[in-house]
């Protein structure tokens, strides 16, 4: 029964390009075949050449099927025990396409000429997964991101891999509906496109209305048999990885790998499941500013049917809008590191652009967990990179289950070092995801690193982005753009992990790398957080002072609060020490103001003065703090020591430039103002217990 479409909205997709060639099948339910209600020959064609070519002729029973709710190769392969004809059909067909190619791959190398035919051979791949159906289309697309699995070269053919495949039966499609959700199709919608709008590798979608609410809504429905088709690819997918780890020379458990997407593959059937991750990401970042994540409704979804709120619009990667990848950029890192549910499949037809100018996320199947200490690993590992400590980054590696402990670090760092150097060489603005990864990639594939499946999948996450934004801005970098948020969360999160990374970060060996802080601080500045997607004049200094200040005083900014009231301590204290030192050598010469010859300050109260000198530019906004400042050597010589307390000093009488810095106050909120205020009275007490410490330690000595 096919309803009349009605004034629906203009369609999302132009359906013109997956054209529906009117289909006579029905499935025989004896027999469990899709039988031509007329001429076979047409009814073939119409189910299309991939689920000829498939073996998609048949459906599980029931009993079986509901046994198959989770992926379990055991019941599969009880169930293919029973019917050898199919399993031996199938075969014939892999044997056909897969096993040919292999064969001529096999010639390739013994005539030496597999360089030479290696374009031909992987693009003929290609070919055969996308008429070998979905569970190759999947497989392929998810080994794609596996560069540990697949030599490099064939990362890229494999990438192209579309899975817009012609759609099944409207028919079909429409009885399936009825079936599963147990009402005549008329009594659910009002109306129901007679065709589906778009068709991918496990369902077809229609657009319709809902009777009860007048929703316009997007009914997912699954392929008539997709079930048992991938069920037994599985079966026969995982022997041939048994079989090609044990001739090829594989460093990894290829059928362990095989489980693993079969596990993923087979939530994904379960539209059930989809609608519940559905439900949970728009919980998480539906409210997000300029996000759209499509309400789900669970009373007319099944495992093969879902039904979800229509979204208009068009593919983020047809149109040109910097703003919305940022946006993406922006609610990939929420979801990856901030709350580690994450859309482990967000290829550019899974991302819209909403005529109003939102992101729109669709297709919730595969989701990923990126879990907490991964995720701090993670941000560790970013700020290692970027703050160029290589040895740290080996160490990450191992943390995140990258390089497995036991790798030749010296070796593998080395060649790290080799890939990163590259990437950071133009800074971390230009970071390139694509380039950092493939290079990592080909280093990974060298040294037999095993890449966790959790981090292909934030691979493949971060590098669709990327993808997307090349396409508006040819220089545009998913890290660059993210740097600010990493550093944002670095300096807020409270998570005892990140502290210590902070920490860390911020003194090394012992001495205060106020560099690294200001540039966190700037670079967290350009974050764009769901609140401020506002351009700050880069060059107005008086915006940057008070959006350190704001940052510093909030509740957020408490533990950097301290980091710098306790350093500003240190530095008062230092000057105290320093100016004492000069009046005493100036009284007893005679003279208003010297430098002492043979200077007695500590090499520790020499760099907390540095600092404070440091400290008060970067609120003055009046100089850029240069790059490895934090580097002291001890001073071995006590006149240079001693001419660099005069001249810091002298240095410190002549700030004028914080004065901005009052300007901003009467601007800043109330509430912050009142932080503001409680500042001095911490300071002095901090001060106050640095000298006594010091002078009990003193008296002792
Ligand atoms: N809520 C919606 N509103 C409008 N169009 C939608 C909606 N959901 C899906 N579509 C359209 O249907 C297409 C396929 O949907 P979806 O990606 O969910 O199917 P799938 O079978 O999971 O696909 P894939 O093989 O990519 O995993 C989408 O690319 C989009 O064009």
């Amino acid at each position: 029964m096919i309803l009349t479409p009605a004034p629906l909205p203009p369609p999302l997709f132009s359906t013109t390009r997956h054209r529906v060639r009117q289909t006579t099948v029905y499935f025989n339910r004896k027999t469990n075949l899709l039988l031509p209600r007329t001429a076979a020959s047409v009814v073939v064609r119409d189910v299309d050449a991939f689920t000829e070519s498939s073996g998609y002729l048949f459906e599980l029973s029931s009993s079986e099927a509901e046994s198959l709710t989770d992926y379990n190769i055991s019941k599969i392969a009880s169930i293919y025990r029973k019917k050898p004809l199919i399993v031996l059909r199938r075969l014939l067909q892999i044997g056909n396409t897969l096993g040919k190619w292999l064969a001529f791959r096999y010639l390739d190398s013994i005539l030496e000429r597999s360089d030479l035919m290696f374009e031909v051979r992987a693009s003929q791949l290609r070919q055969i997964l996308v008429k070998l159906g979905p569970a190759y289309i999947k497989i392929a697309q998810a080994i794609s991101s596996r560069p540990d699995l697949i030599p490099p070269s064939y990362l890229n053919e494999l990438s192209l891999l579309q899975d817009r495949i012609s759609p099944f039966s409207t028919e079909v499609a429409f009885n399936t509906i009825e079936k599963e959700l147990g009402s005549p199709l008329d009594q659910i919608f009002s109306e129901i496109s007679p065709q589906p709008v778009a068709a991918a590798s496990l369902g077809q979608v229609y657009q319709a209305k809902l009777r009860s609410s007048g929703e316009i809504v997007a009914v997912k429905v699954q392929r008539p048999g997709v079930q048992a088709a991938i069920s037994l690819d599985i079966l026969i997918l995982r022997y041939l990885a048994g079989l090609i780890r044990r001739v090829g020379k594989f460093n990894t458990d290829l059928q362990a790998v095989v489980d693993e997407w079969a596990s993923s593959l087979f939530r994904e059937m379960d539209y059930v499941n989809e609608a519940k991750n559905g439900i949970k990401f728009r919980e998480l970042y539906g409210n997000l500013k300029d996000v759209l994540v499509p309400a789900m409704y669970v009373d007319n979804t099944t495992r093969k049917v879902l039904t979800m709120q229509w979204v208009e619009g068009q593919k983020l990667s047809e149109v040109k809008d910097l703003y919305l990848v940022e946006i993406g950029v922006y609610c990939s890192f929420n979801q990856l590191l901030e709350y580690g549910f994450y859309h482990a499949d967000p290829h550019p037809g899974n991302l819209l652009r909403t005529y109003d100018g939102k992101l729109a996320y669709l297709d919730f199947g595969m989701m990923g967990e990126f879990k907490q200490e991964l995720r701090d690993g993670f941000i560790q590992a970013c700020l290692h990179l970027v703050n160029k400590d290589y040895d740290a980054l080996a160490k990450d590696f191992v943390t995140l289950g990258l390089l497995p402990a036991t790798a030749d670090k010296d070796q593998v760092t080395k060649a790290l070092t080799g890939v990163f150097q590259n990437a950071v060489s133009k800074g971390v603005q230009n970071i390139s995801f694509g380039d950092l990864s493939g290079n990592l990639g080909t280093t990974m594939y060298k040294f037999k690193f095993q890449i966790p499946s959790y981090f292909s999948l934030v691979i493949r996450s971060l590098a669709v982005l990327e993808g997307i934004a090349i396409n508006n801005d040819p220089n545009y970098k998913v890290l660059g753009g993210t740097y600010p948020w990493i550093a944002r969360k670095v300096l807020t999160d409270t998570s005892p992990q990140l502290r210590s990374s902070l920490q860390a970060l911020l003194y090394e060996e012992g001495v205060f790398r106020i560099d690294r802080l200001e540039s966190l601080l700037s670079e967290s500045l350009r974050a764009r957080t769901e609140r401020a997607l506002v351009k700050v004049e880069d060059n107005d200094s008086n915006v940057v002072i008070k959006q350190i200040l704001s940052f510093t005083l909030t509740e957020k900014g408490a533990f950097v609060r301290e980091i710098l009231l306790q350093e500003f301590a240190k530095g008062l204290d230092a000057l105290g020490l320093a100016t004492f030192e000069s009046l005493t050598y100036a009284a007893s010469a005679n003279l208003p103001f010297a430098p002492s010859p043979q200077s007695s300050i500590s090499d520790e109260d020499m760099i907390n003065l540095r600092n404070l000198l440091r400290l008060l530019h970067l609120l003055s906004g009046s100089q850029k703090i240069e790059d490895g400042v934090g580097d002291f050597s001890p001073y071995t010589n006590k006149r240079v020591k001693s001419e660099e307390v005069y001249l810091a000093l002298n240095e410190v009488a002549s700030i004028q430039d914080i004065l901005p810095l009052l300007n901003v106050i009467p601007e800043l909120p109330t509430d912050l103002q009142q932080q503001l205020i409680r500042l001095p009275f911490d300071l002095v007490g901090k001060l106050v217990s640095r000298v006594a410490a010091r002078t009990i330690r003193r008296a002792l000595l």
